[in-house]
Order: structure tokens, then sequence, then C-alpha cells
């Protein structure tokens, strides 16, 4: 058995990306992101304060007449971003690209905090990472993807994120056309629940690749492509207007700029990341400053590649294997 999913950047600047899940019977279709950063699948509901659910679609389970109460159970979870969310849990049916988990846990959300209140177009996040990353007590509880792998064709996902086009997540097949390049493996580290993987290298502007070590995650959940110091200050002293802007916290530069590529080894290929995907967005609306897709990870303590550098490529989460795969686009 397969899945296939579409999934859509939320706005211009490929913010976040959001994917059509049903959930119940009958279906309650919930537009959630989807999070190989997290383990949890958590959703605005019924439980939600009125005040914080306003303009999102939320889930109730009550108008589910296969939703079962967790009873004793409770999540809480604080990302690095601050943003935080906290609930109750459900188990009920989960069907994403046609696939269903019959017992799921739902993460019913009785407290989120700004920032998702007031992301109103999604409604959730569905973890993808590993299930030591679940934040159910008093017992943890597994991510849809764990609970589905025994049953699909081949214990792996596929994410093929596109800049403002529709893209795919493919659960238990591999679809290679959507990929130019040949898929490159590398070990996943899944012990702090995120699938973590080591580049080889990396290069500015199609230079030759040099021979750094960059441990980091693939995060569908994260915007940016954050990286050590080192390599952004060599990144962006090919860009001529660039400099770091406090109140942005990053740094921006002149929209007008042809941003040079950025590319890293990973299994043996190189995924090359083009100019125009790294300069993400003005930084306000009709501005002429644009904010990097490339930032620094040096205050988070983890290099994270997220959509700006998933976006490159077509990204095998290989839990059978315990192995990444990246081809280039
Ligand atoms: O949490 C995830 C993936 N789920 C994100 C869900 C989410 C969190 N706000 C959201 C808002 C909308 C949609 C989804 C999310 N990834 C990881 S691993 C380590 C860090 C981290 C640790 C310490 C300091 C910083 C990051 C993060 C992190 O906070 N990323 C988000 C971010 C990273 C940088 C800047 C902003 C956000």
């Amino acid at each position: 058995q397969t899945g296939s999913a579409n999934t859509n950047p939320s706005d211009s600047a490929d913010d976040e990306y959001i994917t059509s899940v049903s959930i119940g019977t009958p279906a309650q279709v919930l537009p959630l992101d989807f999070d190989t950063g997290s383990s949890d699948l958590w959703v605005f509901s019924s439980e939600t304060p009125k005040s914080s659910a306003s303009g999102h679609v939320t889930y109730s389970p009550s108008k589910s007449s296969t939703a079962k109460k967790l009873s004793g159970s409770t999540w809480s979870i604080e990302y690095g971003d601050k943003s935080s969310s906290s609930g109750d849990v459900y188990t009920d049916v989960v069907t994403i690209g046609g696939f269903s988990v019959k017992t799921q846990a739902v993460e019913s959300a009785t407290k989120v905090s700004t920032q998702f209140v007031q992301d109103t177009v999604i409604s959730g996040l569905v973890g993808l990472g590993f299930d030591i990353g679940n934040q159910v007590s008093p017992r943890p509880q597994k991510t849809w993807f764990s609970n589905a792998a025994s049953s699909l064709a081949e214990p792996l996902f596929t994410a093929d994120l596109r800049h403002q086009e529709t893209g795919s997540y493919n659960f238990g097949f591999i679809d290679t056309s959507l990929a130019k390049g040949t898929i490159g493996y590398t070990p996943a580290d899944g012990s702090e629940g995120y699938w973590g993987f080591t580049a080889t290298g990396y290069s500015v502007g199609g230079a030759q690749l040099n021979r750094n070590s960059i441990t980091g995650i693939a995060d569908t959940g994260t915007t940016l492509l954050l990286l050590p110091d080192n390599i952004v200050d060599a990144y962006y002293n090919n860009v001529e207007s660039a400099e770091y802007d406090d109140s942005q916290e990053g740094v921006v530069f002149d929209c007008s700029e042809d941003l040079p590529s950025f590319s890293f080894g990973v299994g043996g290929q190189t995924i090359t990341i083009s100019g125009d995907l790294l300069n993400l967005t003005p930084i306000e609306e009709g501005s002429s400053t644009c904010f990097g897709g490339l930032q620094s990870s040096a205050d988070i303590g983890i290099n994270i590649f997220g959509d700006v550098a998933l976006k490159a490529a077509l990204v095998v989460f290989d839990l059978g294997n315990e192995r990444l795969g990246w081809a280039q686009k």
C-alpha cells in the first residue's frame, strides 16, 4: 500500500507547506503542516479557546463516531522559536494521501501560543520525526508515519517541496521522476527524534565543494537553512549589499542583487540551491530589501536544513534503513 498527498506553500515566501489531512468519521479535513523536525500530530479543536481558534479549521472529536478519548493523557510542546501548544489526546482514524491509520493519537490543543493563533493558514502539525520525540505523557504515542510504516509497501516517505508551486509527500514509494539526479543515501540518526545526518562539504557559486563535515537535521517544519557562521559569512561575502539587520534578526540585502548558488555534499551527491531560492522575500510588502534564506545557526546549537534546502531536492526519509536519500531536482 502507498499514499500520495499534494502540499502547497502557505504564502509568497514559502514560509510553510500545507497538506490536507482527513480526521474522524465522517471525515473532518484540516490543513496541516508536515514536520520532520517534531513527532506530535496536534490540531486546533473544539477544545481550543474560541478566541484562539477563530479563523482556524478545527477538529471536533464529539462529531466523530470513531473518536476515543485517551483518558489521562496530556501533551505539551515548546519549539525553538518559543512557540508552544498543549492539550489532551484522542485516538481517531487519520487519512493522508488516501492511506488510513485507524487508531492514530490526535493531540487536541487546549492552549496555543500567539504564533500559531496568528497563523490561520494551518490548523496544526503532523510530526514526521522519530517516535522518541513524542511529547505525550504518561505514555508517548507513535507518529502517523510510524503507525503506517508496517503496512506501507516500503517503510519510507519522500518530500518534494517546491518554490511557489504544488509539491508532494509520498508514502511507501519513491517516484524517481520527481528528481533530475541520482539519489545519494547517508545514515540518519534518529536518537534525538530528528532526522539527523552529516553533509560532507559546501561551496558557493558553483565552486569546487570543500571538505567540511556539517552535522544537521532535515526539517520540513523550519523555513530557513540555518548553518554555522563561517559558512554564512563565506556565502554573504559574495553579496555586495548584504548586512546583518538587528530588527529582522538576520542577513538582508538589496532585492535586485543576483545571489550566488549554494551547494552541499551528501551521500556522494551534490545538492545545489539556486540563488533565487536563497532570496526568501522582501522584509516588508513592497520593500526593496530582501531577507536571506540562509541564516546563522550559531545561537541555536543545531544546523537545520529547512525548506530552503529541501526545495532543491527530492528527499527520501527511509525509516526501514535508518537513512536519508537526497537527489537534485
Ligand atoms: O521545531 C522544529 C520543527 N518544528 C517547527 C514547528 C514550528 C514552530 N513554529 C512554527 C510556526 C509555524 C509553523 C510551524 C512551526 N525544528 C527545530 S529543531 C531545533 C529548533 C530550534 C531550537 C532552538 C532555537 C531555534 C530552533 C527547531 C525550531 O524551532 N524550528 C522552527 C524555527 C526555527 C528557527 C526560527 C523560527 C522557527
